[in-house]
């Protein structure tokens, strides 16, 4: 038996056995959105973050399919420029306030320059925000022909340190030091995100991914944390698994549907390499996969992919991760029913015709055609 369970995205089915009589709520119990709508407007105020290459193409294309489906919310652009002091890298006040302000955001991508320059901008907002949970679903989309059928791949990445501490020195010349960072704190938040995220979508069971046969100290912390809390009442119901990284990856490129049933909670590098290998096995691209950044209070959506510096300018940019990335802030803020209607109008899109889809989908749409499709099907 098939339940439509909610979190996020409209299209979570689940195959449920145990959770059958239980009513999954629809958002984790951490991380709700308390944002009000403006008296006078009726409206939200979201921070927009553009993004760089093709950021600013997919943005357009949100703002314009939002726009069409008349939803109550009113972009504040926010400029995060990177500013340097002695070697760190923070973003612009104004930017920093707006999003404390709005306490959600979507954004763009954001290149790193590598080796040089600032810091990623991308840790910096999520450290900036304490945004400690990504969660990466990955899933199949209808009619549209991939390795694998039915995909339904649900991934939470440790957000804040791990591998992305940026705490690295050089030793001597020709050795460098990079610190993995792993902390009670920060494991056991997350983790517990992830338990209540699987109670909230109606799945039986945690997977903690490590390698801590090898990292023993590190994410032998991050096992240890999970198997605390799985013994605590509240999560008693939800089977806890735990598998080494490497072992993950072949399963997951061998059989998928292995791991429909179940959440994958990490450390952020696996988390940020397994999510992108969901991508590509669910969707066949970067271009379909979207991704929420969590924090207590403040929440900054964006899509898996990077700012695509091959295709940007050139109105090839599949806006679609972006617009999904959107209907998650939609659920996030409680504007079901717009997210439902955008998501279905974009899943329609896609499954209508090879002629809609743009050409990381093997199709000679651009991103604007695409768009105008999108707005046709809302
Ligand atoms: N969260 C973020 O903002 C992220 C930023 N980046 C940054 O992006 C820059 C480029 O990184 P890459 O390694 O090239 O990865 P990328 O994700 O930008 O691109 C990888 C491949 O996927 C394609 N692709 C990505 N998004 C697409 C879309 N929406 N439509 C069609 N095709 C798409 C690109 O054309 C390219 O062939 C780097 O500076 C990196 O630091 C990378 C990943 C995430
Ligand atoms: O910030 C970056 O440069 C890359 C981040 C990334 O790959 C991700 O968030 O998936
Ligand atoms: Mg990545």
């Amino acid at each position: 038996m098939l339940r439509q369970a909610m979190l996020g995205r409209a299209r979570y089915t689940i195959p449920t056995k145990r959770f059958l009589s239980m009513q999954a709520p629809r958002q984790p119990s951490i991380g709700r959105f308390t944002g009000k709508p403006d008296h006078a407007t009726g409206k939200y105020t979201v921070s927009f973050i553009e993004g760089d290459g093709i950021g600013p193409e997919i943005s357009r294309s949100v703002k314009d399919i939002f726009q069409a489906a008349s939803v109550p919310i009113t972009w504040e652009t926010c400029d995060v420029s990177p500013i340097l002091v002695d070697g760190l890298t923070t973003i612009p006040d104004e930017a920093v306030k707006s999003i404390n302000k709005n306490l959600v955001g979507l954004k763009g991508p954001l290149a790193t320059p590598i080796g040089k320059g600032h810091r990623s901008l991308n840790l910096t907002l999520r450290k900036t925000f304490n945004l400690f949970a990504n969660v990466r679903p990955a899933k199949s989309v209808r009619g549209f022909k991939t390795t694998y059928d039915n995909v339904d791949l649900v991934l939470i990445r440790e957000n804040t340190e791990g591998e992305y501490s940026g705490i690295e020195h050089v030793v001597t010349p020709g050795v460098v030091q990079s610190i993995k960072l792993i902390t009670r704190d920060a494991s056991e938040r997350v983790i517990r995100y992830a338990f209540e995220y699987a109670k909230a979508i109606g799945r039986p069971k945690v997977i903690v991914v490590h390698k801590s046969t090898i990292q023993r100290l590190s994410d032998g912390l991050f096992v240890n944390v999970a198997k605390e809390l799985q013994k605590e009442k509240n999560f008693q119901n939800i089977e806890l698994d735990t598998e080494l990284i490497d072992n993950t990856v072949l399963n997951v490129v061998m059989n998928p549907s292995k791991y429909s049933d179940a959440v994958f909670v990490c450390p952020n590098l696996y988390g940020d390499i397994l999510s992108d290998l969901n991508s590509g096995l669910s969707a066949g691209s970067l271009g379909l996969t979207p991704s929420a950044n969590i924090g207590d209070k403040i929440s900054i959506f964006e899509a898996v992919h990077g700012s695509a510096p091959d295709i940007a300018g050139q109105n090839k940019a599949n806006p679609t991760a972006l617009l999904l990335s959107s209907v998650m802030m939609l659920h996030h803020m409680g504007l079901n029913e717009y997210g439902d209607k955008i998501e279905n109008a974009v899943l329609k899109t896609i499954a209508a015709s090879s002629k809609n889809r743009t050409g990381d989908l093997g199709g000679t749409a651009t991103t604007t055609s695409f768009t105008e499709a999108v707005i046709d099907n809302l």
